[in-house]
C-alpha cells in the first residue's frame, strides 16, 4: 500500500476515510447530496453514506480494491471542495 494523505478533516486509514457534514436544515443536506451524487457519477466511484434530516455522514472507500485507493482521496477532496 502505498502511502496516501488522508485529506485535511477526514478521519480513517487503509480501510476507509469517513467524514460528518453538518447543514442548516434537510434541504441544505440534500442539495449538497445531489452534488456529491453528480461527482460520483463522474468518476464512476460512489460513496456509503447516511443521512438523518441536517447530517451527511460520508465514508468513502474503493470496494473493487478491498480498501482504501487514490479514487477515494479524489473524491475526498472534490466533496470538500462542495462546502
Ligand atoms: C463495476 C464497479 O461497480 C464500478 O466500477 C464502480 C462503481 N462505484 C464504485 N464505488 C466505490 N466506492 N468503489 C468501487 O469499487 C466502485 N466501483
Amino acid at each position: 500500500m502505498t502511502y496516501m494523505e488522508i485529506p485535511e478533516g477526514w478521519s480513517g486509514g487503509a480501510d476507509a476515510i469517513t467524514r460528518q457534514f453538518k447543514f442548516e436544515n434537510f434541504s441544505q443536506a440534500w442539495g449538497f447530496m445531489t452534488r456529491v451524487a453528480l461527482l460520483a457519477e463522474a468518476a464512476n466511484h460512489h460513496p456509503d453514506w447516511r443521512n438523518v434530516w441536517n447530517r451527511v455522514d460520508i465514508r468513502l472507500t474503493t470496494h473493487d480494491a478491498g480498501g482504501l485507493t487514490q479514487k477515494d482521496i479524489d473524491l475526498a477532496r472534490a466533496i470538500d471542495k462542495l462546502t
